[in-house]
């Protein structure tokens, strides 16, 4: 089975952020990710980590206002400035919680500009980033995400992603490879992290459609896993799905899979 991690942005909401640390390790994960760490203080994170004996593998640079409709503003020209400043915060956050790995989300196209100008822009930022980032030896990670959920997202695919690499040629950039979004727009989902193992740091799963647990859509979480491990993917693979019942229960699945093998 892959070395699994888990979302505390997503599972255990059945407590508040803080809570969370301590039911995913009564679970059994020992490394956990958080989309958004910055409504605890850095410090308070750590203890947490600490008292349970866990690590922070991924957390996410702040992404605009989530309330007002922001999914990220990476590819946006008009707030390069705010961006950066956030850029800051990240690398603060992940130094002091010794986390690798930070993700950048693209964000929304914004309607008034091309899209010439809105992919510079991103290629401009994740540049800044991969340089940046490199010198605090954190791997910058950017995510592909289907554009059901989120409309107008503007980095929707892994091929779109790879095309993106190679303009930014920066060895420290990594695609984070959402299974949920990536069988929505592209399916092919095991020939594709073969083919680009070398371009993906990541690797995050849901089921489709619902976007819960394994078993409960259409995708083979056996044999995806099973080949994940064949192929040799030395990264971490998290759970990020929204329980369809409490998350204890919908963990059930692990067993169920790992009685397969
Ligand atoms: O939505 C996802 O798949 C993510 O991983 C992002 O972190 C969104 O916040
Ligand atoms: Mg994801």
């Amino acid at each position: 089975m892959p070395d699994f991690a888990v979302n505390l942005s997503m599972l255990f909401t059945e407590v508040p952020l803080a809570e969370r640390f301590s039911l995913a390790a009564e679970q059994g994960f020992q490394k956990v990710e958080i989309q958004f760490p910055y409504e605890l203080p850095a410090p308070q994170i750590a203890s947490l980590l600490q008292q349970n004996n866990q690590q922070l593998i991924l957390l996410n640079a702040p992404a605009g206002n989530w309330q007002t409709g922001d999914r990220g503003i990476a590819c946006q020209p008009d707030r390069i400035e705010e961006f950066r400043q956030g850029i800051t915060q990240a690398i603060s956050y992940a130094k002091e919680l010794k986390c690798s790995n930070i993700n950048i989300l693209s964000g929304i196209s914004p309607e008034s500009y091309s899209l010439e100008i809105i992919e510079n822009t991103f290629i401009d930022n994740l540049r800044f980033c991969a340089e940046a980032f490199a010198q605090a030896d954190i791997q910058l990670l950017t995510e592909a995400i289907n554009t059901q959920d989120i409309p107008g997202f503007f980095l929707s695919s892994s091929a779109q992603a790879f095309d993106l690499f190679r303009k930014v040629d920066h060895p420290n950039i990594q695609l984070q490879y959402d299974i949920y979004h990536m069988q929505i727009m592209e399916g092919n989902l095991i020939n594709t992290l073969q083919n680009n193992l070398d371009k993906i740091g990541h690797i995050q799963f849901a089921d489709v459609p619902g976007r819960h647990e394994p078993q409960t859509g259409e995708l083979n979480f056996g044999n995806i896993f099973q080949a994940i491990d064949d192929m040799g993917y030395s990264g971490v693979t998290s759970l990020e799905y929204n329980p369809s019942t409490s998350t204890a229960e919908s963990l059930r699945w692990i067993k169920l899979i790992a009685e397969r093998e």
